[in-house]
């Protein structure tokens, strides 16, 4: 199976333009939802979690407490390596089962916001990133998760920056209301079409 990571920091719009992806008849593989699933289905990761970050991880409902592992991880590089090495290999096994399971379709989608930070795009047989100005992926994410624009920074900073991102990636997507996105995502479409083809 021809497999395509796409990627974007923070509030880039990577989830926007993969609806544009599946409405073309391509399934995506969400990591990021994919490792909230695991990290509270998956009983050996639930473990270690507790045990790196404290019983209070998780409420008692078995929910995961996103706040005080946030507050945990993303102000110190070496606990967010932690965390990451936990999480990161349950998700990769879960897209590789995920991506057998796709069957007549010409090409998936995995969308990762740490596809080159985690190495993930070496599984990938190409990449596509989605780009915007800091300033308006802090304005739209503010708006839609409500947290500061300080928190969005933060998150940023612990991610690989736009322009390395932009040397590592074989196609780009521009999201910052300068051009219009549906076009660009046709034309990659076809382009991962022939390549489908041709692999
Ligand atoms: C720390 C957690 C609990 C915070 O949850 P919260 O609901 O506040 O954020 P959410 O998961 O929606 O992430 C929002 C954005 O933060 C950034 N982000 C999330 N995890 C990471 C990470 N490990 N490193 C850098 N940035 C990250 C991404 O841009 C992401 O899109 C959560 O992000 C988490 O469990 N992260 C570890 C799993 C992970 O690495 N996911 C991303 C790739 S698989
Ligand atoms: N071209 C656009 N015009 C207006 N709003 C947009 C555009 N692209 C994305 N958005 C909005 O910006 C927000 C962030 O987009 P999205 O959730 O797709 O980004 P993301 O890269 O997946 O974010 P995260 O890394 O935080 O998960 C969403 O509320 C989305 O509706």
């Amino acid at each position: 199976m021809f497999k395509v990571g796409i990627t974007g920091n923070i509030g880039s719009g990577k989830t926007t333009v993969c609806k544009i992806f599946e409405v073309l008849g391509i399934p995506v593989f969400y990591a990021d939802d994919e490792a909230k699933k695991v990290m509270i289905e998956d009983d050996a990761l639930i473990a270690g979690i507790k045990q790196a970050f404290g019983n209070e991880s998780y409420f008692e409902d078995g929910s995961l407490n996103r706040k005080h592992i946030a507050g945990i991880v993303f102000n110190n590089k070496e606990e967010l390596l932690k965390l990451n090495a936990l999480v990161h290999p349950a998700v990769f096994r879960a897209f590789d089962k995920w991506a057998i399971n796709q069957k007549n379709v010409p090409y998936v989608l995995k969308e990762a916001a740490l596809l080159f930070e985690s190495d993930s795009y070496k599984m990938c047989d190409r990449s596509v990133l989605v780009t915007a100005p800091l300033d308006i992926r802090i304005q739209r994410v503010t708006q839609r998760d409500g947290i500061t624009a300080d928190e969005v920074k933060s998150r940023n900073d612990r991610q690989f920056s736009e322009e390395k991102k932009l040397i590592m990636a074989n196609d780009v997507i521009i999201n910052d209301d300068s051009q219009l996105v549906i076009p660009q995502v046709i034309k990659l479409h076809e382009l991962y079409l022939s390549l489908a083809e041709t692999k």
